[in-house]
């Protein structure tokens, strides 16, 4: 049974901050945002866990492994190194949107997103230890069948963009109204789902309704780990199996 620890970092008052004195120049903001999401990755990453850019002012990781302690040095760490500060809410639940919106209402409790009197607040619990087990995390890595030959070497880079983008939110729609589930774009064609426990039908459903949808055809390779890295991981060799036997779904367990 999933128990998926989700954890939603926030920059303190960046909206205000951005026109403060005056508008910030914007390849400034995208370099600061751009960084804060690859150290944020990186902190995580080291501990097996994912984040997801998201909106660039709010951010997602899925944290199962890493401590309060760990989430404490987070903030302490970006605050010397970066202009903004993060808060932090981190919640578990049986369903990845059901983590997400209790460390979100502990973050929304502390205060405002543009409180300026709401700094590096810490909110919520993670999983003990001993309280972690092998299939605590179920993560989904879907990717466009056959990219490269169907958009990158036949339309321009932005009329590719646009048909991948398509697949993207038709999936994290359905993902999310049906099963509950987090889904990220992460780069290329894929985009990688935070799911409770599901099976072979959910996912072959999905799909379905994908292609129904917009006309995107996706195959997905699944795994389960007590880290999001070891599901991630898990996915991904699933999603190779999905290559080599042509087919449109891989559960790695
Ligand atoms: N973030 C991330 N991006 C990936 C990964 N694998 C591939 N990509 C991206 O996806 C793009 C397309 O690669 P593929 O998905 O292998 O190519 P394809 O043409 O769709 O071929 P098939 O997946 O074999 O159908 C690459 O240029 C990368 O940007 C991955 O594991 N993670």
């Amino acid at each position: 049974m999933t128990n998926t620890q989700v954890t939603l970092c926030q920059i303190d008052n960046y909206g205000p901050w951005t026109v403060t004195p005056e508008p910030r120049r914007e390849a400034d903001l995208q370099t600061l945002q751009s960084r804060l999401y690859a150290d944020i990755s990186q902190f995580v990453g080291n501990r097996d866990g994912y984040v997801f850019f998201t909106r660039f002012d709010n951010m997602i990781a899925v944290t199962n492994g890493l401590t309060f302690e760990d989430h404490a040095l987070l903030q302490e760490s970006v605050g010397n190194r970066y202009p903004v500060t993060l808060s932090l809410g981190v919640a578990t639940g049986k369903t990845p949107v059901q983590a997400l919106s209790d460390a979100t209402t502990l973050v929304q409790d502390a205060g405002s997103a543009q409180d300026k009197n709401r700094r590096e607040c810490l909110e919520g619990r993670v999983i003990d230890d001993e309280h972690r087990t092998d299939d605590d995390v179920q993560i989904a890595h879907f990717d466009v069948i056959d990219a490269t030959g169907e958009y990158t070497d036949e339309l321009n880079a932005f009329d590719t963009f646009i048909e991948i983008e398509q697949g993207y939110a038709s999936l994290m729609r359905y993902m999310r109204e049906a099963h509950d589930s987090l889904a990220f774009f992460v780069g290329g064609d894929n985009v990688i789902v935070v799911c409770p426990d599901l099976g072979e039908g959910e996912y072959e459903d999905a799909i379905y309704h994908v292609q129904e949808d917009v006309d995107v055809e996706l195959q997905v390779g699944v795994g389960r780990g007590k880290s999001p890295h070891d599901a991630g991981i898990a996915a991904k060799h699933a999603l190779e199996d999905c290559r080599a036997d042509g087919t449109r779904v891989e559960l790695g367990w």
